[in-house]
């Protein structure tokens, strides 16, 4: 049984008193079910975001980090200094990270080699653009962006890999994929790695999809066979609605 994961990725949103108050509601109106529900906040917030669910199952994951060990990298955060307060899961690749920050796939290779070595667990986001999609190429940009920054891993590093499909022309813009091109796409990622790694990695790969999915489109995505969950963004930012979200699980 592949695990299902409920996932807020909180981008830059939430200062530290609405951290605390945002976990201090989720925590109080969580329903009970089998999926994991994760928590991405900003940096600042994330060794409070730990202590404040420590005796919790919410889950807390990293947005970003950074592929080396230490040095002169003005900005960035290392996998220790994650691991360090207790954040062993990171979201890698996220389409904001790409459009906004350059990042490439050879880059996110080296992110994702790190996340291995150190034993995280990585989020790896990818995801056709618009215009790929109207140019009938989603297909071959998703096996591209898979087999550039992922194929080069040994099978057994795929038991510490979430994919999160996030077409990018659904992020944020209230346009959601339907639930059949989510499981279209979903089933093609599952078919892709099947032909490299054989089926049993295949099958146990958690596939999340994200892009506007909210209360009331989150049952129908989540019904569909090879959809695991959901990397949520704005719906993740009230209890409510993220609440509504983790139930359709
Ligand atoms: O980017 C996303 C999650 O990582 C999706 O964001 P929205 O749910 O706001 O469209």
């Amino acid at each position: 049984m592949r695990t299902k994961i409920v996932a807020g990725n909180w981008k830059m949103n939430k200062t530290l008193k609405e951290t605390e108050a945002l976990l201090t509601e989720l925590s109080a109106k969580r329903p009970d079910t089998d999926a994991e529900v994760i928590v991405a906040p900003t940096f600042v917030n994330l060794d409070a975001a730990t202590r404040h669910l420590e005796s919790s199952v919410i889950q807390v994951a990293a947005q970003n980090m950074h592929h080396a060990e230490n040095g002169a990298y003005t900005g960035e955060i290392s996998a220790d200094m994650l691991l360090d307060i207790g954040v062993d899961t990171v979201i890698l690749g996220h389409s904001e990270r790409r459009a906004l920050f350059g990042e490439t796939d050879d880059f996110l290779a080296k992110k994702v080699d790190t996340a291995m070595a150190k034993n995280m667990r990585a989020i790896f986001c990818f995801g056709e653009e618009l215009q790929d999609r109207r140019a009938g190429n989603h297909f071959k940009v998703v096996e591209a962006q898979l087999k550039n920054a992922l194929f080069h891993l040994g099978a057994d590093a795929w038991q510490r890999i979430v994919l999160a499909y996030e077409p990018v022309w659904a992020i944020g813009t209230g346009e959601t994929a339907s639930p059949e091109q989510a499981q279209e796409m979903h089933a093609f990622i599952r078919k892709t790695i099947n032909e490299k790694y054989g089926a049993s990695v295949a099958q146990n790969v958690t596939i999340l999809y994200g892009g506007s999915v909210k209360p009331n489109n989150a049952k129908e995505i989540f019904s569909k066979p090879d959809v695991d969950g959901g990397l949520i963004g704005g719906a993740s930012l009230k209890a409510d609605d993220f609440v509504e979200i983790i139930k359709a699980i």
